[in-house]
């Protein structure tokens, strides 16, 4: 069946689970308001009518006392179901808030670059939000205004028939206005939210950048692309407004019609005798009642369409399953998860088959791969490690060695040809498995605003202090720690306690330690480090890799002295292959070439 925005607003509705007890008193309290507020008119009339003809002042009194019963009943019920909608919402799209943040730590790096941090705040968060209406309480009060325009119907024919007879066609034709104007905005809608969440996305990145775009004179120019951008959000706001002013217009000009017409239908009716003026009081009252449901409805519709385009941006986003799922771990840029809160290590999915303990093999056999169709990055590509040897891989910028890491980490599928861990080849469910018992260590190591311990344990409060003290010691960074004011306690990241580039990269080889990975991954992890510091750093590694099988994708060829083979990859395709010792002993090997120019390749 199509997959319509009704199709997947309904879809929500699972979010409302376990939600029955509110929703019950809800649907109790909504015709309770409902009924309150029909009430007032009807004793209007009765005070207008009783003082005309002289009723005593008691009953004109209780009267007056039930009037103001009614206004007071009626207040603590809204606010009552005020709170109960609003309580309502906050959990319901905490749910859906945390289902999508899930579903974006799972996804690869591909998808990082497509929707910067700024876009996704605003479809988790911004998205999210516009949505909490129709979570809550949107059935429920189209139910009560629907509801309150049949019972004002219902008094007025109580009334005065005639009455009835002149607003009953009045108030369908409203409403069936009202359902054709739905949706004309949603375009112009979807138009305004896409802009919106480009700017975010756009000034997230900007701000990120701040220092290098300043340091190369590049202000000038950001502001003016961010003019046109803002242009572009104010043109499209303006063309939703126009269209979303539409139907309030139309409404409001509609029930001030109701009015008139409630005027002059009661004072005709009046001067022929068959209204009293109490009850000529009351229609007017019903009249601008009225007004309220159809004003309501017109602002419930109109969240209703913001709330198909957020649910479409969010389908949109769900929809997005590229590469393989991994576990929830920490993408580039993705704030950490609160203190307490579920660790990000999370359990790898039911359907995961666990893989073996101790050192695994690896190995490519005919990878071909592509990012793009028709721009082939990886053309035959094979290799085997036997459990703890390790292999260097080096080669010219763009010749596909990070690739190489990447399929090995699950992020992407060969498209042809077979890659296989321990024996086994790489699957999709497996994934999140496999990545446990693989560390991963670029030049890029995010440090989240949070104490040294989660920052290790990526906020995994089960993991002891004496394995994380054992993995900082490995990594060599005991001496470090004891400078630090608050220990595992200092609070780390942005704002906090400044990192060198070398600590930094320091702290992802502890948090390698940490995992000990049968399997270690190393991207360039030195690439940010002058040559002194990649030096205090090597015995860490050298430690992290022994007994482990590893792939080492360096620039420098001098830095790979740890490892036991040399793949040499050039345009896509392995041009040498072989033992480190004897390749850097050959003087005709590109390897041996490499060292004496200190260059990639
Ligand atoms: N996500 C991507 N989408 C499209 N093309 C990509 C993507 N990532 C890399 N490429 C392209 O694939 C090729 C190989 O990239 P890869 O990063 O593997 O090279 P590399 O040898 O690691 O380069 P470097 O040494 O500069 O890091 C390059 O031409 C690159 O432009």
């Amino acid at each position: 069946m199509a997959d319509t925005p009704w199709r997947r607003l309904r879809g929500l509705g699972r979010h409302l689970r376990g939600e029955r007890r509110s929703l019950a008193l809800l649907a109790a309290v909504v015709p309770l308001g409902v009924g309150l507020q029909l009430v007032a008119p009807e004793m209007l009339r009765r005070f207008v009518d009783g003082a005309l003809s002289g009723s005593p002042d008691a009953v004109l009194l209780t009267v007056a006392a039930w009037y103001c019963a009614a206004a007071l009943g009626q207040t603590a019920v809204s606010i009552g179901g005020d709170h109960l909608a609003a309580r309502l919402a906050w959990r319901t799209t905490n749910r859906l808030r945390a289902e999508l943040v899930a579903h974006c730590l799972r996804r690869p790096a591909a998808f990082y670059q497509r929707h910067p941090p700024g876009e996704l705040v605003d479809r988790v968060d911004g998205d999210v939000t516009r949505l909490a209406g129709v979570m809550s309480s949107l059935l429920l009060e189209v139910a009560a205004q629907a509801l309150l325009v049949v019972g004002i119907l219902a008094a007025l024919f109580r009334l005065d028939q005639v009455l009835a007879l002149v607003f009953a066609p009045f108030t369908l034709c409203t409403l069936l206005l009202l359902r054709r104007l739905v949706g004309r905005a949603v375009p112009f809608v979807t138009a305004r939210q896409a802009s919106v969440a480009d700017l975010l996305g756009f000034l997230e990145e900007r701000l990120a950048g701040a220092e290098d775009l300043t340091a190369n004179g590049a202000a000038r120019h950001t502001m003016r692309v961010l003019e046109d951008r803002l242009g572009t959000v104010y043109d499209r706001a303006r063309r939703a407004a126009r269209v979303s002013v539409l139907w309030p217009a139309t409404v409001q000009g509609l029930s001030a019609a109701s009015v008139v017409l409630a005027l002059v239908v009661s004072v005709w009716l009046h001067a022929r005798g068959q209204l009293t003026t109490g009850t000529a009081f009351a229609a007017l009252s019903y009249a601008m009642l009225l007004r309220r449901p159809l004003l309501a409805l017109t602002a419930r519709f109109q969240e209703l369409e913001g709330a198909i385009v957020s649910v479409g941006r969010l389908a949109e986003l769900v929809r997005e399953r590229d590469g393989h799922d991994g576990p929830p771990g920490p993408p580039p840029g993705a704030r950490p998860p609160e203190a307490g809160g579920p660790p990000a290590l999370a359990l790898p999915p039911k359907d995961a088959r666990p893989w073996r303990d101790g050192p695994l093999d690896l190995r490519f056999e005919g990878v071909f791969f592509h990012y793009d169709p028709g721009e082939p990055v990886l053309t035959d590509v094979s290799f085997h490690l036997r459990p703890g040897e390790r292999l260097g891989v080096v080669g010219r910028t763009g010749s596909g060695k990070s690739t190489v890491v990447r399929l090995l980490f699950g992020l992407h599928r060969p498209v042809r040809g077979t890659i296989t861990v321990g024996g086994r080849e790489i699957r999709p469910p497996d994934v999140p498995a496999l990545r446990g018992r693989i560390a991963l260590i670029t030049q890029e190591v995010h440090v989240f605003h949070a104490t040294l311990r989660d920052n290790l344990a990526f906020f995994d409060r089960s993991v002891g202090d004496s394995r994380i003290l054992d993995a900082l010691g490995q990594a060599g960074l005991d001496g470090w720690l004891r400078q630090l004011p608050d220990g595992l306690d200092t609070v780390l990241g942005s704002g906090a306690r400044g990192m060198s580039a070398g600590e930094e990269q320091l702290v992802a080889l502890a948090r390698a330690f940490l995992r000990d990975p049968a399997v270690v991954l190393m991207d360039e992890p030195t690439a940010r480090l002058d040559p002194h510091t990649e030096e205090l750093l090597a015995p860490a590694m050298e430690r992290l890799l022994r007994d482990r099988t590893a792939v080492v994708v360096q620039h420098r060829p001098h830095a790979l002295r740890h490892v036991d083979r040399i793949l040499v990859l050039d345009g896509g395709r392995v041009v040498e292959h072989g033992e480190r010792t004897a390749l850097a002993a050959d003087p005709a090997s590109r390897f041996h070439g490499l060292l004496r120019t200190g260059r990639a390749a």
